[in-house]
């Protein structure tokens, strides 16, 4: 992967969406509370781009009874996709850039008023250690950014193309079971960072946006999240 053209921006996008994630959602951030349902709170800035709404989107969630390895993993591979991506219309992998990085493009399920979108980014997994607080558990990262691909130019076809960087960040947390008794999934728990920034690219109405957000980002995070605790529930745990 260090020889491919992409690599540089990669490693410094993912390097910086880790450390935009663990930033907190208190003072001055301009962040606000607009939904919450359990243990999941999601935030917003509001935020536009000559003239389009590109509210910035941090989500906090904690998972019981699976890793972020797991979590991320499936956020990462496209098989699980169609899965718990209701919005997805059509999906193909581009390029495989390495076991670890791939490229997609996605055509989404258009939205009324709005013409329908497609997104094509790279995509790239990483395990990174705690290097401030060694003996804490492993975080993994799945970061999503919007890319250019000749054979593939924005606004060709049908699609008005979006620009999106996303990360998901994940940490695992075990309770020590009793002396000598194996770690069971009721052990394990898991915190989530979400972050997204979507430009929709062509122009959609203000209210239209901040509507489909409103009711898009929550649905999407607990369908994710329950399909992942789905998946894995019968499986060995993957640490
Ligand atoms: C008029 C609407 C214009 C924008 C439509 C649009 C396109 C892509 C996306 C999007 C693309 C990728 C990701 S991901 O996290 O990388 C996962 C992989 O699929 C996430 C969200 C979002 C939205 C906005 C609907 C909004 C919305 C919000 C959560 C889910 C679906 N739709």
């Amino acid at each position: 992967a260090a020889k491919h053209r992409l690599w540089p921006e990669i490693d410094k996008v993912s390097t910086e969406q880790l450390h935009y994630a663990r930033l907190g959602v208190g003072g001055a951030g301009g962040w606000q509370l607009f939904a919450e349902d359990g243990d999941m709170r999601m935030y917003r800035r509001e935020e536009e781009a000559d003239g389009l709404v590109v509210d910035p989107l941090k989500a906090c969630h904690v998972v019981k009874g699976v890793t972020g390895h797991e979590v991320c993993n499936i956020f990462y591979s496209p098989e699980y996709r169609s899965g718990w991506e209701a919005t997805l219309e059509d999906m193909t992998v581009v390029e495989k850039i390495s076991d670890d990085t791939l490229v997609f493009l996605q055509t989404h399920k258009r939205i009324w008023p709005a013409s329908q979108r497609d997104a094509l980014f790279w995509s790239h997994i990483r395990r990174v250690s705690d290097d401030q607080d060694p003996d804490a558990h492993d975080l993994w990262i799945v970061c999503n950014h919007s890319t250019e691909y000749t054979e593939h130019p924005p606004n060709a076809g049908k699609c008005v193309r979006v620009y999106l960087t996303v990360c998901l960040v994940c940490q695992t947390f075990i309770d020590p079971p009793k002396e000598g008794s194996e770690i069971t999934r009721d052990d394990i728990t898991c915190k989530i960072t979400y972050c997204s920034v979507v430009n929709p690219g062509g122009w959609a109405p203000a209210a239209v946006l901040r509507a489909v957000y409103k009711r898009e980002y929550p649905k999407f995070l607990k369908r994710f999240t329950s399909y992942c605790i789905d998946q894995c529930k019968d499986k060995p745990i993957l640490f």
